[in-house]
């Protein structure tokens, strides 16, 4: 398999190379910029010396036409211009930027700031939580590959809503991200030293991701709800805490809702239910594309309290696109992404 990435030299971009670099069924890898032209990559990321000796290439629609799959990890607002000429001419393409995630236009428009992809590419696309929305992915020309905190944040949610046992009209969830989350592109407040030693909360209540998690419980649990989202930077590199505050429905108890979720994820290989706090976080999942989800009842409240952990860069970026990727084309889910997580 022929494979393109376009924003190579990003973050996610280089998780791409990670983990395609070991894929069985990826022969190829081109990579594509937007700045650097003709620069050898390993003359940029001397770790990758062995492993890839090409240089970055132009982005140009002749080549991006020749791949079996091309995907993109660009800043939102590229794509939206980028993919939709590209749609249907041959490569499968998997965004992880938020351009295709919202069907709603003026929603993506008044969240992003940005003009929003031409309607019909739009609708085209399918959204790419895999363990959610496989049947389509199998089908898709274009995927919209989940943001990272809505991907933490969903995955411990569908089951409990969809099965009615919480109640979803009052959702407060709370959300912690490591730096890298921001991208390889400095700012002040992701400065070593703004960051470091500080625990900061950002775009209070105005987080990109709240309509993306509102339209999934949507498509997903047929259920509409607004939520409460907030995000909370943390000085650490990588990984994804979400903790999310429900009301248990009546008679309902927490043997229950871990049931509900052990019987949802029982065929995912990358979904885990925890049930020891002790052995739940974001060094359990750190490198990986595992999603771990805890939860537990405060029988005081009657309310729920539902945990669950991802690296942002993995579950929440590459690893996701590259499961994604394994279900187009029929190979197993954790083909390519059978890693063992850091831990340390
Ligand atoms: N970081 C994360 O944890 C997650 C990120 N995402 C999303 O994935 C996308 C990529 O994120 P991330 O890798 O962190 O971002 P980075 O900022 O690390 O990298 C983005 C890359 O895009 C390329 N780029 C920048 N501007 C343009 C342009 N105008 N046209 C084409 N390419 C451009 C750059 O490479 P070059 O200059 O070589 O072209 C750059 O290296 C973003 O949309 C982000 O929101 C989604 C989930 C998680
Ligand atoms: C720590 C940090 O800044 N995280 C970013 C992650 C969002 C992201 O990746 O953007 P899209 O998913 O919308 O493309 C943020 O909160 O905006």
């Amino acid at each position: 398999m022929k494979v393109g990435i376009v924003g190579a030299t990003g973050y996610g971009g280089l998780e791409l190379i990670r983990f395609l670099h070991n894929h069985p069924a990826v022969d190829r890898i081109e990579l594509f910029t937007s700045s650097e032209e003709g620069v050898l990559f390993s003359s940029k990321f001397g770790h990758l010396v062995t492993i890839v000796d090409t240089p970055l290439k132009k982005i140009a629609y002749d080549a991006l036409e020749k791949f079996d799959v091309v995907f993109t990890s660009t800043p939102s607002g590229v794509t939206s211009e980028l993919l939709p000429p590209l749609v249907g001419k041959g490569p499968k393409l998997i965004d992880l930027s938020g351009d295709f995630r919202l069907k709603d236009l003026a929603s993506y428009e008044a969240w992003y700031g940005k003009k929003a992809a031409p309607a019909n590419s739009v609708q085209q696309s399918v959204y790419g939580l895999t363990e959610w929305n496989t049947e389509r992915i199998r089908q898709a020309t274009l995927i919209a590959n989940p943001g990272c905190y809505p991907t933490a944040v969903l995955l411990s949610l569908l089951p409990l809503i969809k099965e009615r046992l919480i109640d979803p009209s009052f959702l407060v969830i709370d959300a912690k991200s490591g730096i890298s989350g921001a991208g390889n592109k400095p700012s002040q407040t992701t400065h070593f030293s703004e960051a470091n030693e500080n625990l900061s909360i950002y775009k209070v209540n105005t987080h990109q991701h709240i309509p993306e998690i509102e339209q999934a419980l949507s498509m997903f649990a047929h259920v509409d709800t607004t939520i409460t989202f907030n995000t909370h930077l943390i000085p650490m590199t990588r990984g994804i805490l979400a903790t999310s505050y429900a009301s248990v429905m009546p008679g309902i108890t927490e043997a229950q809702l871990i049931a509900c979720l052990k019987t949802a994820y029982e065929k995912h290989p990358f979904l885990r239910i925890v049930t020891d706090a002790n052995s739940l976080g974001t060094n359990r999942v750190k490198g990986s594309n595992y999603c771990d989800i805890l939860v537990n009842v405060d029988a005081r409240t009657n309310r729920a309290t539902i945990v669950s952990v991802i690296d942002n860069l993995v579950k929440g970026a590459a690893g996701q696109a590259i499961q994604n990727m394994n279900v187009q084309f029929d190979l197993p889910q954790t083909t390519g992404l059978d890693v063992v997580p850091f831990f340390i």
